[in-house]
């Protein structure tokens, strides 16, 4: 299991927590100026028509804002979001009960749809692209479809693993959003107005060290700031910028912002694997993590840095990588590269 406090998944009550924090328009939504800019054109565009919004996919590792935009679209279009999930959606009959109760111009929001079960895609074909679905009565020999028609809607849908999605499927999106991890100073942004709505005031150079080590993610970044919060809090008198860095070392985030489980995997690379290549199941095997995490969560961040990089033969950690390992090895040298 990934460490508690640097997983990008939301846990426990920080889902109520993350709900009022959670910015409530595309004006109050910090960073990704391409995804907003594509987004704004696209409702404007359905609302002036007075038509739905084509369907959307938002495509990026956890905790990047992804459940934050499908609320936006529903804002911003004023329209009623209902919220399902691949998990929940485990047979076509799943679905068919969703569909069948959205209201004309719903927005669908659909989280971690790769996890939907096959049986109810071909259903979803349909439903994205005729607004119908055909329920199918009984079985073998004897069974009939009854055509059932929807009411239109929007499908807003999220992955982390896009490249998990059956190509008809990304095909029927009208748009897909890369969601890229944060630049520091977007972070900055996403922590001065959750420190503000936190009612925890941080001078701007404990911010700065903040958002460097929050892994490019507004979720951890807010979840960084309330262990700062509680530090500061046992801690009354001491400095702000001392707050954020006893914390960190507490919670065993390292000046990159690496969590243990990034460092178990440099480290495994660097040093068991003489810095590779190595297979993903073989890599994740050795640090005793599930591979989707490993791909999903570890990786991106990691190649994103510069540490990792994928290579037809298996992943291998680069020459900072090596050296944020304890490993120095001069690149005219590196011959896996
Ligand atoms: N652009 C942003 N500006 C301000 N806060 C943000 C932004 N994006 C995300 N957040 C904050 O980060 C938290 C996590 O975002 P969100 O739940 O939308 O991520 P997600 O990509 O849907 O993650 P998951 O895939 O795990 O559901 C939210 O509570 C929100 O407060």
């Amino acid at each position: 299991m990934t460490d508690d406090l640097i997983q990008p998944e939301a846990t426990g009550d920080e889902i109520a927590f993350e709900g009022a924090l959670r910015p409530g328009s595309l004006a109050e939504f910090v960073g990704q100026p391409k995804v907003r800019g594509q987004l704004e054109v696209l409702l404007r565009a359905a609302a002036l028509q007075d038509r739905s919004p084509d369907h959307i996919l938002l495509a990026g590792p956890p905790g990047l804002g992804k459940t934050t935009l499908a609320m936006i679209i529903g804002t911003e279009t004023g329209r009623a979001v209902r919220l399902s999930s691949g998990p929940a959606i485990q047979h076509a009959g799943d679905l068919a009960a969703v569909l069948s109760a959205l209201t004309p111009g719903d927005v669908l929001f659909v989280d971690e749809i790769h996890r939907m079960a096959r049986s109810a895609e071909e259903m979803l074909y349909l439903a994205m692209e005729d607004f119908r679905i055909d329920i199918m009565v009984g079985k073998g020999a004897g069974a009939t479809s009854i055509p059932l028609e929807l009411a239109p809607f929007t499908l807003v849908a999220a992955t982390t693993r896009s490249g998990m999605l059956p190509s008809p499927l990304r095909d029927r999106f009208g748009f897909t959003a890369h969601l890229e991890f944060y630049d520091p100073a977007d972070l900055e942004r996403v922590l001065h107005r959750s420190a503000s709505l936190l009612g925890v005031p941080l001078p701007d150079e404990a911010i700065v060290e903040l958002a460097r080590r929050s892994r490019g993610t507004p979720r951890i970044a807010n979840r960084l700031l309330r262990r700062v919060r509680d530090w500061l809090l046992v801690h009354p008198g001491s400095g702000e910028l001392e707050g954020v860095r006893e914390a960190l070392r507490l919670y065993d985030v390292d000046e990159a912002g690496l969590d243990r489980l990034d460092r178990a995997v440099l480290h495994t690379i660097a040093h068991r694997f003489r810095g590779g290549p190595v297979g993903l199941s073989t890599l994740a095997a050795s640090v005793g993590e599930e591979a989707d995490t490993i791909e999903a969560v570890v990786e991106p961040y990691l190649v994103r840095e510069g540490l990792l990089a994928r290579t037809p033969r298996g992943r291998i950690a680069t020459p900072e990588g090596l050296a944020h390992a304890g490993v120095v090895v001069h690149p005219t040298l590196d011959e896996r590269l």
